[in-house]
């Protein structure tokens, strides 16, 4: 069956430790693209390498670190890597698009609809859409940084049936495999624990960034967004397509779930949550695995200054995330009401427009 999948190929997979771009590898995985498109798959890529590809062109002797000499020399590497891309799809006959995206495109509506009509009518026109991180205007607190995160908000923006996660490692291990010579793999990941983050370490090689924590980072987001992830390597002819049909070199993450409308998508994973609450376990088991909407009655404490409309983040009492939500009230009406039953509620603000705090509808679980 032909599908919408997105590949991501980290900058450990295209570049030499010493720095600059393997040509080779660049040919090499356009040949294995070339060969699920011509199955009728539609591919975006999603693309590191640009700092990897750059810095020695521009005259530094290591990958730099300082934001400035980065973002200088993912601006030279950027033009070399679609260059050697476009060079490589060419000899199949395949067209290749640039999109450069931010973090702050994805919480913006109108831009994200705009890239999502671009990336629709480039796949209509059986481009390959090449997709990296706008380095050059990205800030430290704002940027993605590795690109395993804006791959998976890619994925649930396009609605892929698949995210593959190309890397320098074969999957997740129960350790970071070169510290951890004994450590074992695991092929399928049913649910992204608490464990499964201890053991996903940082990154391996001096051209990669995330390392595998980004990485379950990012299948959470797209599991959680109704896309399986699979994270592993293809280095042989014919390892994408395995890939894909589900043998591949690497780990699965599964997931149960359907596409999350882009509403639900913009609250969990692009929005800028400016305060949060903390809940009761009443409260809790309602939103999480009841259905429900949060009412006052189940608030114990209130953080951040926040306006009606406003997103937050709702925690247990032990201080885990549960979700996020987008509240009715202001931070100084809450406080005044939190604890309170709905009567009480009315009792002291008189008419409510809404009384629940959180109503269902504008609530997604991130547990
Ligand atoms: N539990 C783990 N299992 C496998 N690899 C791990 C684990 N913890 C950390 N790693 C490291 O993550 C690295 C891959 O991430 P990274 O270097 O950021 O690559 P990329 O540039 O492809 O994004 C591996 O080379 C490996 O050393
Ligand atoms: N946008 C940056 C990505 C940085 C990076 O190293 O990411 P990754 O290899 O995915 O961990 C670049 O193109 O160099």
């Amino acid at each position: 069956m032909s599908t919408r999948v997105v590949v991501k190929i980290g900058s450990s997979s295209l570049t030499s430790a010493e720095g600059g771009l393997s040509r080779e590898a660049v040919a090499f995985f356009a040949n294995e693209i070339n060969t699920l498109k011509t199955e009728g798959h539609e591919i975006l890529l999603v693309t590191s390498g640009a700092v990897a590809a750059g810095f020695r062109a521009i005259g530094y002797t290591f990958r730099p670190k300082v934001l400035h000499e980065k973002q200088a020399a993912a601006a030279v590497g950027q033009a070399l890597l679609m260059q050697s891309y476009q060079e490589a799809f060419a000899a199949h006959g395949i067209t290749t698009a640039q999109i450069l995206l931010t973090r702050g495109d994805f919480g913006n509506r109108k831009r994200m609809n705009n890239a999502c009509m671009t990336i629709e009518e480039l796949l209509k026109q059986g481009s390959v859409p090449v997709i990296n991180e706008n380095d050059t205007v990205s800030v430290n607190e704002l940027k993605f940084g590795d690109n395993d995160t804006l791959s998976a908000l890619v994925a649930n923006l396009v609605k892929a049936q698949q995210l593959l996660i190309l890397t320098d490692m074969d999957g997740l291990y129960t350790g970071d495999p070169r510290k951890h010579p004994n450590a074992v793999r695991f092929d399928h990941v049913d649910e992204i624990t608490d464990e499964i983050y201890a053991i996903a370490g940082g990154a391996g090689s001096s051209v990669g960034t995330g390392g595998m924590r980004s990485k379950v980072d990012a299948a959470k987001i797209a599991t959680r967004g109704g896309v399986p992830v699979f994270v592993g390597k293809v280095e042989t002819s014919g390892d994408l397509k395995n890939a894909v049909d589900g043998h591949g070199k690497g780990t699965y993450f599964d997931t149960h779930l359907h596409s999350l409308p882009m509403k639900k998508q913009w609250l969990g994973f692009m929005s800028t949550p400016l305060g949060s609450l903390r809940v009761d376990p009443g409260a809790e088991e309602a939103l999480v695995n009841g259905g429900h909407s949060l009412l006052p009655v189940g608030i114990k404490i209130v953080d951040g200054h926040f306006q009606a409309g406003d997103v937050v983040e709702v925690l247990n009492l032990e201080g885990n995330v549960l979700g996020r939500g987008i509240v009715n009230y202001d931070n100084e009406q809450l406080r005044h009401i939190k604890g309170m039953s709905s009567s009480e509620v009315i009792q002291k603000l008189g008419t409510v427009h809404r009384l629940e705090v959180i109503h269902r509808d504008e609530w997604i679980t991130l547990i």
